[in-house]
């Protein structure tokens, strides 16, 4: 049977957008990424680990809204396992992100005007503080290499108006929440996370992208965190402190793995993909 090929659209740090027909292919490769800067070593299973886990939470979150997901197996051979064929969207242009605990850009944006977003939070957090309750924390979408902006409530009102505003907010903390929940039953503090959404030619919004995984949220161990110090980012720790130690200075390329590392990291993802789908990898 001829195959025709697929044509790539879009390169990303850690992933990469084929057009297949009137079909997306979304790949995850085994890419790392740590202080914006891709590693040169791959984590052997990262994109399917990734991609899996990904797959189970669109079928968890089939009761909030509809998803992309055409297929999660009818993808080139090549990108067996970590590929997911999707249908295509109009994006929402939009950086969906729910946060329920302080940290990142949204602690620096904090600690410079009391607010995230334009949402007030009250005074005396800290790193890694746990907010009263999740926010919705919209930004734009930068192009690439650039760090996205954060915006108000009121510019997303701006931008698509009041209704689909709405529906992003709701839409956003309903995913955010129920994935928080489901992860702290497991020992895992998912402290936020950037969701995208796009139009179906209905209009009906759609849950698109990646979702839920630990390269589009942040990950923490609950056993080890503490309000007021950095948390432990359960799969990229390792990494980030043994960069750090061998004096990597992080405006020159990140610095080659050794194997310890690449298997412990490994082994971090498969213990995510096991903790929260409750199957084995
Ligand atoms: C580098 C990889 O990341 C991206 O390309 C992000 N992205 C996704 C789309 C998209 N566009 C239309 N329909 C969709 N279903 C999707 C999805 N997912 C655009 N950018």
């Amino acid at each position: 049977m001829y195959l025709a090929p697929v044509e790539l659209l879009h390169s990303g740090k850690v992933r990469d957008l084929y057009a297949d027909g009137d079909d997306l292919i979304l790949v995850a490769s085994d890419r790392v990424s740590v202080y914006d800067v891709i590693l040169p070593t791959p984590i052997p299973d990262k994109g399917r680990i990734l991609t899996q886990l990904s797959v189970w939470w669109f079928d968890q979150l089939g009761d909030l809204l509809p998803n992309h997901v055409i297929s999660a197996t009818d993808v080139p051979p090549e990108f067996a396992g970590r590929a997911i064929r999707c249908r295509r969207l109009q994006m929402v242009p939009v950086e969906c992100v729910a946060r329920g605990y302080l940290t990142g850009g949204g602690l620096t944006e904090y600690r410079a005007t009391g607010s995230v977003s334009g949402v007030s939070l009250p005074a005396g957090l800290d790193e890694a503080s746990r907010l009263p309750e999740p926010i919705f924390t919209p930004s734009t979408k930068a192009p690439a290499g650039q760090h996205d902006e954060p915006i108000s409530f009121s510019a997303v009102v701006e931008t698509v108006g009041a209704e689909t505003a709405e529906r992003l907010r709701e839409i956003t903390l309903g995913v955010y929440e129920r994935g928080a929940t489901l992860a702290a039953e497991r020992g895992i503090i998912i402290a936020d996370t950037k969701i995208e959404l796009g139009w179906a030619p209905d209009g009906t919004l759609v849950l698109a992208d990646e979702v839920l995984t630990p390269d589009s949220s942040r990950f923490w161990p609950a056993d080890s965190w503490q309000p007021g110090r950095p948390a432990f980012s359960f799969d990229k720790q390792f990494v980030r402190d043994w960069a750090a130690g061998t004096g990597w200075d992080k405006r020159a390329p990140g610095p080659e793995l050794p194997d310890d590392m690449v298997e412990r990291t490994r082994a971090r993802y498969v213990e995510i993909y096991e903790r929260l789908t409750g199957k084995p990898w």
